[in-house]
């Protein structure tokens, strides 16, 4: 079933999502929609909705009420795997790295390549030949930075952690990814560098919805803002039709959606 809403190039519509924890009524009918190639940065005050409105989305709670469409096709998302074959990925604030794997066993991580060679099939040893020639492709598409696919994650610096995280969930094949803060724990040229990947994939056509606290990093980064305010969507506008007092302004409620 499509919404009366839908048009040819969204990629993610959410319409009159419900979701409750008990007596808290974390989300009371949010709706939005992301394009291809979009990003929407989606801000709020604490306890608005914008985690618990994620973990609907990328399969952590499924939603109690209300539709979530991908490519103008209603979705089933119950799991983290539904999620995913749907095209969603979800980079975490904690990344979901291993600290002493390497870049290409951490690109590959739960979805390694088991040799080929049928006795080291068997004792489930992994084709580090073909993980590592298909990460260097994953990281050159991204124009990556990481100086070795054989480096440990815990020697790379923040933001080259975040870019391994984005460029995993790239390489297989996300519509939309999802991240959480992602330049949050950064310095300015860290984040300035996971900046340019936002935009890059972007104009690869994948979309992105940002989850941020920071408006001018929305500001820099996002073509649109969803503002949540108790578990509604308070304002959906564009960002260059928007200052970022008005935005502060929508975000604590001082200022109403036009
Ligand atoms: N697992 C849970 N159990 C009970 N209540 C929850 C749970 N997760 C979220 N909530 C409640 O739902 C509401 C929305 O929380 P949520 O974490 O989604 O907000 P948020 O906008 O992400 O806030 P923050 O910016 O502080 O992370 C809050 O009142 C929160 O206490």
């Amino acid at each position: 079933m499509t919404s009366q809403y839908h048009v040819p190039d969204t990629a993610l519509e959410v319409n009159e999502v419900h979701k409750s924890f008990g007596g808290v009524h974390a989300l009371r009918g949010v709706s939005f929609s992301i394009r291809k190639g979009e990003v929407v940065g989606l801000l709020g005050d604490n306890g608005a909705g914008k985690s618990t409105l994620v973990r609907c989305i990328s399969g952590v709670h499924p939603a109690d009420k209300g539709q979530i469409l991908i490519n103008g096709e209603e979705a089933s998302i119950h799991t983290p795997q539904d999620a995913r074959s749907y095209g969603i990925e979800t980079v975490f604030q904690d990344l979901a790295v291993v600290p002493n794997f390497d870049v290409a066993r951490n690109l590959f991580l739960n979805r390694e390549i088991i040799s080929k060679n049928p006795i080291l099939k068997f004792f489930g040893w992994l084709d580090q030949k073909a993980m590592r020639k298909q990460s260097e492709i994953a990281l050159k598409r991204l124009n990556s930075r990481i100086p070795s696919l054989g480096e440990e994650i815990r020697n790379l610096s923040g933001g080259q952690r975040q870019a391994v995280s984005i460029a995993r969930a790239v390489n297989w094949g996300a519509d939309l990814v999802i991240m959480d803060e992602p330049t949050a724990a950064l310095g300015v040229e860290q984040a300035a560098q996971v900046n340019s990947l936002i935009k890059l994939i972007s104009s690869q056509g994948v979309s992105v919805l940002l989850i941020s606290h920071n408006v001018q990093h929305v500001m820099e980064v996002c073509h649109r803002a969803v503002v949540l305010r108790h578990g509604r969507t308070a304002a959906n506008v564009m960002i260059e039709d928007i200052t970022p007092d008005d935005l502060v302004g929508l975000i604590t409620g001082a200022k109403r959606a036009a």
